[in-house]
């Protein structure tokens, strides 16, 4: 370790996940040092909210970190060395129609997935370019974690836009699952696991899982999982929100498909669309949840924070979403080369698909960024879903550069949970009028 210490600036400061980053950065503050903590967003009064409450906690816990928080792009990307980028373009309100527009026309409706991640893809899209341009321009040695969704269509877009850009797309969905296969195999957590996974983001699977003996973890996984799914319940649960528990549970259902690997919770919307909407309720999605819970913890403790100007006795925690990141920044700042899951341009990674695609595989994290592992080839199921979910992809980001009505069609046409074209047209001619403040005008 040398005397190094990292500026660090969170883009998408007003974000429910904030908090939890920056006391994570605090705890690791001996593995990561910090000079400078900085925020930007483009909603200076959802951001000072936080940013009030952020304030409290360094002055307490590192004082002698330098906190900023701003709205004006120059202040905030100079003299930065990570940028974690975690905006959600049209925020809420637009996740909302994400998910209640598909629903209303009786097809899946979901963050990241289908046509609510397609419309989402094309908001995101500018939003995380222009981050990017920022840190070029203000950090030029700087580089950027995106974990903003939808991060499949994200990192297509960036792989095409800023192929050069030191831009890494990354998604916390494998670590929270390999965490809960660590508490399963009673072992201390995901760092014990040595694993082989590949797909698309929210799309993958993984192919072989063992500890660090070289003890192959797969079949007792599999009997596990083939009954619970990934649920852990008891303690490791109490904090689970009963939508989370479904999908945790489903894995079971999606699991049962192919034997031979185990799942992402994120292929139950692909693989049993009719169930997913049979469980929705299209008055109530995901969105109003988070928003009764999620962000009204979240601001309600922040306030609380500010009122007693202290953060002393904060329940903000630190979760695998953080650590992870941290970890990320930790490997690239000191090159420990530690093997972990990024979002990439194929290039070979699974030899027998696209290598213009964007993948997730595992890589090697130093300080020339991410290193793909080589995987092998993808089996017949998996080839054929990753080629039809990666050709979605790449017509969404087609449609938004090329303005063009009818590969957005396309994308939603081809998507697997969307039953034909005419059910596509309708719902993508709904979502255009929703996003008229976001998405280019379509030809
Ligand atoms: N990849 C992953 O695994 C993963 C995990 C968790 C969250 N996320 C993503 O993190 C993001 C934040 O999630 P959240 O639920 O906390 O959302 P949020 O709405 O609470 O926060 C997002 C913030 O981004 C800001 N913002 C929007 N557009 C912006 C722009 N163009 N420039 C600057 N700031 C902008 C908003 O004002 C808001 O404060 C989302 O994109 C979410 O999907 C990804
Ligand atoms: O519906 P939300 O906003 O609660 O979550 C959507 C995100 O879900 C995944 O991230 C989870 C993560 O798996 C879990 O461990 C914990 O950290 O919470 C995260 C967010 O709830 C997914 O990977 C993200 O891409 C989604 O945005
Ligand atoms: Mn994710």
């Amino acid at each position: 370790m040398d005397d190094r210490k990292f500026s660090v600036l969170i883009a998408g400061g007003g974000s429910t996940y904030t908090p939890g980053i920056v006391l994570t950065l605090l705890e690791h503050i001996k593995k990561f040092p910090l000079r400078k903590l900085k925020f930007y967003d483009n909603d200076g009064e959802r951001q000072k909210k936080i940013a009030d409450a952020c304030r409290i906690l360094v002055k307490e816990r590192a004082p002698e970190v330098e906190f900023e928080s701003s709205t004006n792009p120059e202040e905030a990307f100079s003299d930065v060395d990570f940028v974690m980028a975690q905006i959600r373009v049209g925020k809420y309100a637009m996740r909302s129609q994400d998910e209640k527009i598909p629903l209303a026309h009786g097809v899946v409706g979901q963050e990241t997935t289908g046509p609510g991640g397609i419309a989402y893809g094309l908001r995101s899209i500018p939003g995380v370019i222009q981050l990017v341009d920022y840190m070029e321009k203000y950090s030029p040695n700087a580089w950027m974690l995106n974990y903003s969704n939808p991060a499949a269509i994200v990192a297509e877009a960036t792989r095409r836009l800023r192929p050069n850009s030191k831009i890494i797309n990354i998604c916390d969905m494998p670590i929270d699952i390999m965490d809960r296969m660590a508490a399963i195999l009673n072992l201390k957590d995901r760092n014990e696991l040595v694993f082989r996974y590949y797909g698309l983001n929210h799309f993958g699977w993984w192919t072989d899982i063992r500890d660090k003996t070289g003890k192959d973890l797969m079949p007792a996984l599999k009997e596990y999982v083939a009954k619970n799914g990934y649920w852990v319940g008891g303690d490791y649960d109490k904090n689970t929100e009963a939508s989370w528990e479904e999908t945790f549970k489903k894995a079971a259902d999606v699991y049962a498909l192919d034997p031979s690997t185990l799942p992402n919770t994120y292929l139950k919307y692909y693989l049993y669309p009719s169930w997913v909407v049979k469980h929705s309720d299209p008055k109530y999605t995901r969105t109003d949840e988070v928003e009764a819970y999620r962000q009204k913890n979240v601001f309600g403790e922040c306030a609380r924070i500010v009122k007693n100007s202290s953060a002393k006795d904060t329940n903000f925690v630190s979760d695998q979403h953080s650590t992870y990141i941290v970890d990320l920044c930790t490997a690239i700042a000191y090159d420990t080369k530690q093997r972990m899951l990024a979002i990439i341009p194929n290039e070979g990674a699974i030899s027998n698909i696209d290598p213009t695609a964007t993948v997730e595989v595992p890589c090697l994290f130093g300080a020339t960024g991410a290193e793909r592992i080589a995987m092998g080839k993808a089996a017949t199921f998996q080839k054929g879903m990753i080629t039809e979910q990666n050709s979605v992809e790449k017509l969404a980001v087609d449609a938004w550069e090329q303005h063009s009505y009818v590969k957005l069609w396309e994308a939603f046409s081809l998507c697997k949970i969307v039953p034909d074209a005419g059910v596509a047209k309708d719902i993508l001619d709904d979502m255009i009028v929703a996003n008229k403040d976001f998405w280019p005008e379509l030809k």
